[in-house]
């Protein structure tokens, strides 16, 4: 990949945090049937956030039913012990918080040196010149544009800034990053963190209400819109 390449196709991973949970292999289909590439798995501890949510052994079992690329989000205290068991669960993609770890720069190298995509995700208040001795370990940057642990929340609107400053980074970078946000995205919002750079958006509660395949349908259009 030549310096500074940027990939233009926006990508849509469904978040499951909404879903029906007694019945995710419909969910699976009905999110295929709707265009889906990408399958983003919330994974909360109650101690790096408020909520608790499901491990290794339901990733493996979702891994069983879909081909869908598996974007685990890591919203957890010591995410260094949970790297393994997640990659051996069927994990694509690893996300850490840049703020669970002392050591965001040696659990990237570990994911990177899985051959799993590694990436980081920066909360609401933290600023984005943290990883400027992170990048060339980086497939992901993810903004989170709510503070982690619901679905179901407002978008914060400040956040837009920090795309366009992290978009400017991801620019510089000699490899692809997929410049990712995470929380309140809807046919509303889609178009300003679009507009703003972002490429990969994360969706949960809006895709749950009502028709499933319709609401993702209506996102992915807006998303080529843009
Ligand atoms: O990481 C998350 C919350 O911590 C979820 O991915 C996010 O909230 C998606 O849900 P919604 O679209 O409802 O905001
Ligand atoms: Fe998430």
């Amino acid at each position: 990949m030549t310096k500074g390449a940027v990939n233009l196709l926006v990508n849509i991973a469904p978040s499951i945090l909404n879903a029906d949970f007694s019945n995710l292999e419909l969910v699976l289909k009905q999110l295929e049937t709707g265009g889906a590439k990408y399958l983003h798995l919330d994974i909360m501890d109650g101690h790096f956030v408020p909520n608790l949510t499901f491990g290794p052994p339901v990733v493996k079992s979702l891994r069983a039913k879909t081909n869908l690329i598996f974007d685990v989000h890591l919203m957890v205290e010591k995410p260094e012990s949970l790297i393994e068991p997640f990659i051996e669960a069927g994990a694509d993609m690893i996300t850490i918080h840049w703020e669970s770890t002392r050591h965001p720069h040696r659990l990237l190298q570990k994911i990177k040196d899985s051959g799993k995509k590694a990436g980081i995700a920066l909360n609401p208040a933290t600023p984005p010149e943290n990883l400027e001795y992170l990048l060339d370990l980086i497939d992901l940057i993810l903004i989170m544009s709510v503070n982690p642990g619901f679905g179901g929340q407002s978008f914060i609107n400040n956040q837009l800034t920090k795309i366009r400053k992290v978009k400017s980074m991801v620019c510089k970078a000699p490899q692809e990053i997929l410049l990712g946000v995470d929380g309140g995205i809807n046919l509303q919002t889609a178009p300003l963190v679009i507009e703003a750079g972002a490429n990969f958006l994360v969706t949960g509660s809006f895709l749950f209400k009502g028709d499933v395949i319709k609401n993702l349908k209506d996102l992915l259009a807006v998303c080529q819109k843009s």
